[in-house]
């Protein structure tokens, strides 16, 4: 297996105001391996990120795509992200939306577009207005849009959210295949049975900073935990409190 590091995150701190959001963070990524990055509401997650791929600028840190400077232009061609959070062109169809992407990176990647709407369900709406689409196939379209150049790294925030259970399932195969295949995956997410099944190396983020990072079976082992929820409460220091307030809620419906 090859395991060359294809996408770096080095030492990256980020301040809003007077809060620290992301304090002195790495993550590696290596070629053929599917990362997750872990973290309670808050912790920095889809901060990273956005730095990661230069939608905003840390205060510190650099990143690397395949050993080139993310500030690069050619390190950005070899990078696709799929947001959770930042809105589509309404106005524009399903397919307009693939077409502008195809020109922004002066590509015509429409034969691969049309497999993967295809494979995820939504050809049949690519004349729709996007402002027409479902939450699950804005989700879809977001992916093709990321993956349709086969860049080296593919970075997902939240890939799963609002997916039925047909299109997680696709999803899922599709991120193991674009991996196997030598390629890096990076995933934020709070599904820790996915992540736990699914990535093999996570790094979990607690206020803005690295408290775990690692194989799943490895940090289960080190912690003596029977599931990487149970390592996520205990190097996040919520598995007591977790239990407590599971009771107090209880309480209140007793
Ligand atoms: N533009 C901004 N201005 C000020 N604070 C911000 C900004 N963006 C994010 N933050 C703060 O940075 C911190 C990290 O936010 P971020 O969205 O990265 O967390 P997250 O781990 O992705 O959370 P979630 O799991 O809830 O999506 C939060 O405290 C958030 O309020």
């Amino acid at each position: 297996m090859v395991t060359e590091a294809a996408l770096s995150a080095e030492a990256l701190s980020k301040r809003y105001g007077a809060r620290t959001v992301l304090d002195d963070v790495s993550i590696e990524v290596r070629r053929g391996r599917i990362h997750g990055l872990l973290g309670p509401n808050g912790s920095g997650k889809t901060t990273a990120l956005h730095i990661v791929t230069g939608l905003i600028r840390p205060d510190r840190g650099r990143v690397r795509v395949l050993g080139i400077d993310g500030q690069d232009k050619a390190s950005r061609e070899e990078v696709g992200f799929a947001p959770d959070d930042l809105p589509l062109p309404g106005a524009l169809t399903g397919r307009e939306f693939l077409l502008f992407h195809d020109a922004l990176r002066g590509r015509d990647d429409s034969a691969r577009a049309a497999v993967l709407t295809e494979m995820l369900g939504i050809s049949g709406d690519l004349d729709t207005p996007v402002a027409e689409y479902s939450h699950g196939m804005q989700r879809k379209l977001q992916l093709v849009a990321a993956v349709m150049h086969e860049p080296a790294v593919l970075i997902l925030d939240e890939p799963f959210r609002g997916l039925d259970p047909d299109a997680a399932r696709g999803v899922r195969r599709l991120l193991l295949a674009y991996a196997a295949g030598g390629r890096a995956v990076l995933v934020a997410t709070h599904d820790m049975l996915r992540a736990e099944r699914d990535c093999d190396e996570v790094t979990i983020l607690d206020h803005g900073a690295v408290v775990a990072a690692g194989a799943p079976d490895r940090l289960m082992a080190e912690a003596s935990c029977g599931s990487l929820e149970d390592v996520f409460l205990h190097v996040t220091g919520r598995a007591d409190d977790a239990d407590a307030r599971a009771d107090r809620i209880a309480a209140v419906f007793r």
